[in-house]
């Protein structure tokens, strides 16, 4: 049988599209973290993605190459870079989305929140569509999401919440953000402090068409802390590590 012509075929679906349903698996470390480092970021995503993850959000350019060497998953890529004078901090702007676009990235994570940022967000979403990338809009409100959706984000987080001055500063994820988000019908991926098996089950039932757990599954400095926080037992690295250690990265050049 004749192969049909290229217009007839279904098109693929998008990465957002191959994302719905999925846990995304959030694969970071902070600055000053021992874990700050490529190869080790590189050996959290193939454990991630041996576990179950359908796809990963991964920070900076190096890693982004790495993860993406790994898998054909979709990879939500970002930057995280403080520029001087602005609030806005993750991909803030059109330089940073082509850097996530060139690492490999297929969906790009943009600050969509009403910080004061360095360009306007309409630019980062015509510069990632520009480079082919799906848009992911970072927000803390219901009002900076349906603004982002306006302005033409391909889907929204609630990455932001409890990150922005005027959002709830809580423990917990923004399951109330989740709820208002569903009921105007806008598509969320729920991201920020989900913690649990049980908090994943809630953002699903709140609406959320993809899940990201980032800490609670890469973070074991932070999730450690968490229980010795709460036992009351926590001790600093000068206590725990002989002398010469230190927490710091081994190997990191930024
Ligand atoms: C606010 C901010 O900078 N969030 C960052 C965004 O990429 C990451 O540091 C978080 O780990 C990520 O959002 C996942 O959240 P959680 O680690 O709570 O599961």
């Amino acid at each position: 049988m004749p192969t049909p012509p290229p217009s007839a075929q279904p098109p693929a679906p998008t990465p957002l599209a191959r994302l719905q349903g999925q846990l995304i698996v959030s694969v970071q470390a902070d600055d000053d973290s021992v874990l700050r480092d490529t190869a080790i970021i590189a050996a959290l995503c193939r454990a991630v993605l041996t576990g179950g993850a359908g796809g990963l959000r991964v920070r900076g350019a190096d890693d982004i190459r790495a993860a993406r060497a790994l898998t054909a998953l979709p990879i939500i890529g970002l930057t995280k870079t403080r520029h001087a004078g602005v609030d806005a901090f993750i991909t803030a702007t059109t330089r940073e989305v082509r850097e996530v676009a060139g690492a490999g990235a297929d969906i790009v994570a943009v600050d969509a929140t009403r910080l004061t940022r360095p360009e306007p967000l309409v630019d980062l979403i015509r510069a990632a569509h520009d480079a082919g990338l799906q848009v992911m809009a970072d927000i803390s409100t219901e009002d900076e999401a349906e603004h982002a959706l306006d302005l033409g984000a391909d889907t929204v987080g609630t990455t932001m919440s409890g990150y922005t001055p005027h959002s709830p500063q809580q423990e917990a994820p923004d399951f109330a953000l989740m709820r208002a988000l569903h009921a105007r019908g806008l598509p969320f991926v729920a991201e920020g402090r989900v913690k649990t098996v049980q908090d994943a089950l809630q953002a699903q039932a709140c609406g959320a068409f993809a899940v990201v757990v980032g800490s609670a599954i890469t973070r074991p400095d932070h999730v450690t802390r968490w229980y010795a926080d709460a036992l009351g037992t926590a001790a600093g690295p000068d206590h725990a590590l002989l002398p010469g250690l230190t927490a710091e990265p081994a190997s990191y050049t930024p």
